[in-house]
């Protein structure tokens, strides 16, 4: 008999809190989702409708603290933010806000209502290193975010430190490397990728056009990593988890066996490159050391790089063939 929890999940509607939601309602937990829009609302009530889904503004603790005396949750997993890094220098003040004063709504909320054992999970990332003095990068690497997302990051991680370390609030965070499915908004590179070569091999286009091919990254499979964020909650003290794979593949690498899965070896005919997309300052290589998490939780990711991008190409080649252009994507 599992021990049944109310648990909530901010950003619920977004790759993680789709695959969160539907793991803890699978564990029979009561999952309140938290979503910014009606329109988000509507697609997580069709997503999951297991998850009862609330439009909350975190942007006043007035509106945070009335919801956590409403709801009075055992957990919060706090996952919702500002995510784009590339669009985190135009919208930089909106990015700053979200990301940083949302949580400490949050942080200040459970601490007026003394509700110090609610235990509270941290989306942090490995934008936090940035411009990293050593490889692999671990819980004690220096931070040197490259962004104001990565700045943004790094705020909201510390003060989710100080809050545990000055009010012994359970608060932990995950720092987690790129985590990819068939979830992601194709905003991201990875899904970019997967859907513009699904779309070349059925013949729909004839090009792909991206920025930096050279930078590299520790992409895992973002249901393993949802796994971790569980095992980080659940763990019995709070604490701040790395979840990586501890290898890193250029982007170069990673459109190669996106285009080999679908039998295409001569793939740099497809390729444009476009100086726009390249950053202002750019992450440029990562890799993470996820010892600590692997030793204390028991955690390892088990689908590795080419089964992850496989199933993110063979998805959108699903969608083509099947029509089906609105439909999302759910772990089995
Ligand atoms: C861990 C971290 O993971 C994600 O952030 P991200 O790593 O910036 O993800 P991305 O897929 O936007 O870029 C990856 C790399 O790919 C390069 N790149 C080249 N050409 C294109 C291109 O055409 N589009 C994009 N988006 N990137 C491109 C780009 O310059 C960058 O070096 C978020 O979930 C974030 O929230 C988070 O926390």
């Amino acid at each position: 008999m599992i021990s049944v929890k109310k648990i909530v999940i901010t950003g619920a509607a977004g790759q993680d809190g789709l695959i969160l939601g539907l793991k803890l309602v699978a564990a029979g937990h009561k999952v309140v989702g938290i979503v910014r829009s009606a329109d988000q609302k509507a697609f997580l009530e069709s997503y999951n409708p297991a998850v009862k889904s609330e439009i909350l503004d975190s942007s006043t603790l007035t509106s945070v603290r009335e919801f956590l005396e409403k709801n009075q949750p055992d957990q919060i997993y706090h996952l919702s933010a500002k995510s784009s890094v590339a669009n985190s220098w135009s919208d930089s003040e909106n990015t700053l806000q979200t990301n940083i004063f949302h949580t400490l709504n949050w942080l200040n909320a459970l601490n007026e209502l003394k509700m110090h054992s609610t235990r509270f999970y941290h989306a942090s990332s490995s934008e936090m290193f940035g411009l990293p003095k050593s490889h692999p990068q671990t819980e004690e690497t220096l931070l040197h975010p490259r962004s104001p997302y990565g700045v943004s990051k790094v705020a909201a991680h510390h003060l989710v430190v100080n809050y545990r370390e000055s009010f012994g609030q359970f608060a932990s965070t995950g720092i987690l490397f790129n985590h990819e499915s068939p979830l992601r908004d194709i905003k991201f590179v990875t899904r970019k990728i997967s859907q513009a070569v699904a779309e070349i091999a059925r013949g729909k286009r004839d090009s792909l056009t991206l920025g930096n091919i050279e930078i590299s990254r520790d992409w895992g499979w973002a249901p393993d990593y949802v796994d971790g964020m569980i095992s980080i909650l659940e763990h019995d003290s709070p604490d701040d988890f790395i979840l990586a794979t501890g290898e890193s593949r250029t982007l170069k690498e990673f459109a190669a066996t996106a285009f080999q899965s679908v039998g295409i070896e001569d793939w740099e005919k497809y390729l444009t490159i476009d100086s726009a997309l390249v950053r202002p300052a750019d992450v440029i290589s990562v890799v993470g050391n996820s010892h600590k998490a692997r030793q204390m939780l028991k955690w390892s990711p088990a689908v590795s790089f080419e089964s992850m991008v496989k199933r993110m190409v063979d998805f959108d080649l699903e969608l083509i063939d099947t029509g089906e252009m609105n439909r999302s994507w759910k772990p089995e």
